[in-house]
């Protein structure tokens, strides 16, 4: 009998070239990791490439044998290679990214699959959205190693080309194909059909999928303005802002309205406690007509016995604590408290938020705003907590196709800095 935690999915991309696959096996890896489920993305192109670096349109056409062997050749790598991850790295959800644009290349990863205990998901993105698909091409021709020193213009009209000879032989998953289970995306976010999904973490990762959308947004994150804990070096609490808090909080609006640059409408969405509702108030109150939403998922890491305490309150009381926790900063929970760990769980419904809505600016806390940052900047566990975040500085994020770029604009309103570094005594700070 198999136990739940022995559960091994592998991810099967489906689609044509430009249908935004590798960007979507990008996104669930990242997702995944930020949650602890470890998962890889294995993309047959980069092994193809290993045989056949720059290939031209004909060696994908079906009727030239040496290419059909060769691509073959490629996703057996890439699928024993999985496999290997799998049982050595003790993977959980492994996504196979390339084209499996036919039913007999399907149903051969699954028996592989099968053979193994592995599950299998096949998430097919179809997209006849012209605009989207032409934006697809550039983003692949001006990025993809095949193309690299090539003319941008013969580049582009090869991976056409590519393209038509997958059309003539790319078959959807259709009604021979129920007993699998699916996902079919339609323009990514319009319309989305599953069909025999099976237990928690399938369904999960269907859930994430079927939240994501490609319209152009960013993410707007600010810690409160400085507040009177922040003053006296006490961690948690629920105080007011102080006077260059308020400073900040006056400025907030202007800030926002340099870095959004036109007249978007955003929705500010902050904790419950005072600091982050004063601070966001102004920008609330902003002409532009602001929605504003409470979340108590914003609220800051729970600091449990040691709400209202220095650090040196803390180094001093609870010694062993105090190293423990900055030997493993992401796992130590407080006594009564919170981890790192907990904050990510109680984050999810916030991320899953953000993927479905457009430009939202988030006005919360140094831990939790490091949670959040390390989800949309890829940050390892072992780094995020110890991230500086600086008071009084907005930070702008716009996903694009394969990373995520980030500006911050400066409030210049002094403030103290709550950063504490790995290590040091609290004395010494
Ligand atoms: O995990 P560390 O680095 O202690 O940072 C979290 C701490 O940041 C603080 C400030 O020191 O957050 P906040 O921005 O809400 O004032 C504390 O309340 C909180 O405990």
């Amino acid at each position: 009998m198999s136990n739940v935690e022995d559960t091994r999915i592998c991810v099967v991309m489906v689609g044509l070239p430009a249908r935004g696959k590798s960007l979507i096996a990008q996104k669930v890896v990242r997702y995944l990791s930020w949650l602890s489920i470890s998962a890889k993305a294995f993309n047959v192109g980069t092994y193809r490439r290993h045989d056949t670096p720059q290939p031209t349109a004909d060696f994908f056409d079906t009727k030239n044998p040496e290419g059909e062997r060769l691509r073959h050749a490629a996703a057996e790598a890439a699928v024993a290679d999985m496999l290997k991850w799998f049982d050595n790295s003790k993977g959980v959800v492994a996504i196979l990214d390339a084209t499996n644009s036919v039913k007999s290349r399907r149903r051969w990863v699954n028996e592989r699959c099968a053979a193994n205990n592995i599950q299998t998901l096949y998430v097919e993105s179809k997209c006849d959205d012209e605009d989207l698909i032409m934006s697809n091409i550039l983003e692949v021709k001006t990025t993809s190693p095949d193309y690299k020193g090539q003319d941008p213009e013969v580049a582009a009209q090869d991976f056409r080309n590519r393209i038509r000879n997958y059309e003539k032989v790319y078959q959807t998953i259709d009604e021979d194909e129920k007993d699998l289970t699916y996902v079919k995306l339609i323009n990514v976010g319009s319309q989305v059909i599953i069909n025999q999904i099976k237990d928690y973490l399938q369904s999960r990762v269907v859930y994430y999928l079927m939240n994501l959308h490609i319209r152009p947004r960013s993410i707007w994150l600010s810690r409160h303005g400085e507040s009177e804990f922040n003053l006296s070096g006490r961690i948690g609490g629920d105080a007011d802002i102080s006077p260059r808090g308020e400073l900040y909080a006056r400025k907030l609006p202007e800030l926002v309205a340099e870095s959004v640059g036109d007249d978007r409408h955003l929705t500010i969405w902050t904790s419950t406690l005072k600091r982050t509702i004063q601070t966001a108030r102004f920008l609330a109150a902003s002409p532009k007509g602001y929605t504003k939403l409470e979340w108590k998922a914003l609220d800051e890491l729970d600091s449990g016995v040691c709400d209202g305490l220095t650090y040196q309150e803390i180094e001093d009381r609870y010694p062993e604590d105090f190293r423990a926790r900055d030997d493993d900063k992401y796992n130590y929970r407080y006594r009564g408290g919170e981890s790192y760990r907990d904050v990510v769980i109680r984050l999810e419904p916030i991320i899953m938020e953000l993927e479905r809505s457009e430009n939202i600016i988030i006005v919360t806390h140094q831990a939790v705003l490091r949670c959040i940052y390390a989800y949309y900047m890829n940050v390892p566990q072992e780094k995020s907590p110890w991230m500086e975040v600086p008071l009084h500085t907005l930070i702008k994020l716009t996903p694009k196709a394969y990373s995520t770029q980030e500006e911050r604009f400066k409030g210049n309103i002094p403030a103290v800095s709550t950063w504490r570094g790995k290590g040091s005594s609290a004395r010494h700070q």
